[in-house]
């Protein structure tokens, strides 16, 4: 698993205040949109492209666009949703697909409730986006659900992650030929007790959208 950490004094700034407590929903929804592009840049480095001829007012030349199939983009509702649309900016022509899975705050066991993808993902590349990589529960439930549709190519965006989350979702994919990136803004130190990402942000999905 390809690991790469953003190393960015912009990326560290916005995560300080997005971490802040007394920052507010509006404020954190702002952050995490322009967090995720910054993580964009690094995230679509090996988007697929193939070469068009165009002509400049002075010359023909060759440029890129984006490959057919178009990226399916996949926010884990509900937190990813705060990062789809600074993603979705960045790949506009992108295809979104979504995942609903919750993790039980006592057991950490998660549950998807919600799926709305392209039954077929052969041949994709699939950008996973959600802020938190805690245990590591979550993602390896999104890969293995992915890959059981054919994909092969997954980058998975977060904001943030535990050595605990990264070390698991390494483990579980060490025995498959499932090839993932991870795209994180910082790695923290650790879990506490109750699964939370320490020093962290506190709930992502509460921070958003509120206590439901
Ligand atoms: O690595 P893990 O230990 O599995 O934890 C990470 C998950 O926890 C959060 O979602 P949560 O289950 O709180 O759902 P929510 O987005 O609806 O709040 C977060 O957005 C991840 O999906
Ligand atoms: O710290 C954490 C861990 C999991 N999910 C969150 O929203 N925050
Ligand atoms: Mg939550």
């Amino acid at each position: 698993m390809d690991v790469h950490v953003a190393d960015h004094p912009l990326i560290a700034h916005k995560l300080t205040y997005l971490r802040d407590k007394r920052t507010d929903s509006p404020t954190f929804r702002r952050l995490a949109e322009e967090l995720v592009t910054l993580l964009a840049y690094e995230a679509t480095r090996e988007v697929r492209v193939e070469p068009i001829e165009i002509e400049t007012p002075v010359a023909a030349t060759t440029g890129i666009k984006l490959a057919n199939p178009k990226p399916i983009i996949v926010p884990i509702l509900r937190a990813g949703l705060g990062m789809l649309d600074g993603m979705v900016k960045l790949l506009p022509s992108a295809e979104v697909g979504f995942l609903g899975m919750v993790r039980d705050e006592d057991t950490l066991e998660v549950t998807t409730y919600a799926n709305r993808l392209p039954d077929d993902l052969t041949g994709r590349q699939v950008f996973i986006v959600d802020p938190m990589l805690a245990t590591g529960n979550t993602l390896v439930m999104a890969v293995d659900y992915l890959a059981g549709k054919g994909a092969r190519d997954i980058t998975v965006v977060c904001l943030l992650a535990a050595p605990e989350g990264i070390a698991h979702l390494e483990s579980e994919l060490a025995s498959t030929d499932i090839p993932v990136k991870v795209v994180v803004g910082t790695v923290d130190e650790r879990l506490d007790e109750k699964g939370y990402i320490v020093p962290g942000l506190g709930d992502a999905g509460d921070r958003l959208y509120g206590v439901v």
